[in-house]
């Protein structure tokens, strides 16, 4: 796949004015293509192999968050990076999941092809289906290099998306305690 994609970029070069073969591009297609195939590696995930199994029981009831899990992913109308981070809490019910898959939930979702509130949603129901939670809440803030590299170029403008299940849905006190510990 990688020398398939390669043949590609070796396209794109040429037809961008380029020449490939000078020596600083000789390899760029190749590394190009890898590159890319990296950041698209979640095609290749599944949430089952990714949370092998790190599901432990436990009686907290209470609200647990995971904050600032930072986040690379790819605008899918462009191809070009959005970059930003991710809070994640649920409300357990009767097991918690091992602390390290909800970054390994969000690079899973983040290295496709993606829009920001579409990433929001399937991480919130990736966590959802594997914890069995009460309610889940996801909040992405991130900056999208389409808007400040080329377009309509603004440098300081940020979005915000968030989903919301369950008690974080239907008990606003429930979220404005999500919201407080997250600014
Ligand atoms: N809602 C949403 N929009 C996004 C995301 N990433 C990129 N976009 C937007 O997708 C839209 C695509 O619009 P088009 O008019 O088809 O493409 P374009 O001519 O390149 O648009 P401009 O970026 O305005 O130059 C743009 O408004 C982008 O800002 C995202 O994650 N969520
Ligand atoms: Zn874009």
């Amino acid at each position: 796949m990688t020398d398939d994609i390669a043949q590609h970029y070796r396209q794109i070069i040429t037809a961008l004015g380029e020449n490939p073969d000078r020596e600083g591009l000789r390899d760029t297609p190749k590394r190009a293509a890898k590159a890319m195939q990296f950041l698209n590696a979640g095609y290749q995930q599944s949430l089952e192999e990714i949370v092998n199994g790190a599901i432990f029981e436990s009686q907290t009831d209470e609200m647990v968050l995971v904050k600032n899990i930072e986040l690379y992913s790819m605008c899918e109308h462009h191809l070009l990076p959005f970059i930003g981070k991710c809070h994640i809490a649920y409300l357990p019910d009767g097991k918690v999941l091992g602390l390290s898959k909800f970054a390994r939930i969000v690079d899973m979702y983040a290295r496709r092809m993606q829009i920001q509130e579409n990433l929001t949603r399937e991480i919130a129901d990736a966590v959802q289906q594997v914890t069995g939670a009460k309610g889940v809440a996801v909040v992405i803030e991130a900056r999208h290099l389409c808007m400040m590299m080329r377009g309509v170029e603004k440098q300081n403008s940020s979005m915000t998306s968030s989903v919301m299940l369950g008690g974080f849905r239907e008990n606003p006190a429930t979220r404005q305690e999500f919201l407080t510990l997250i600014n």
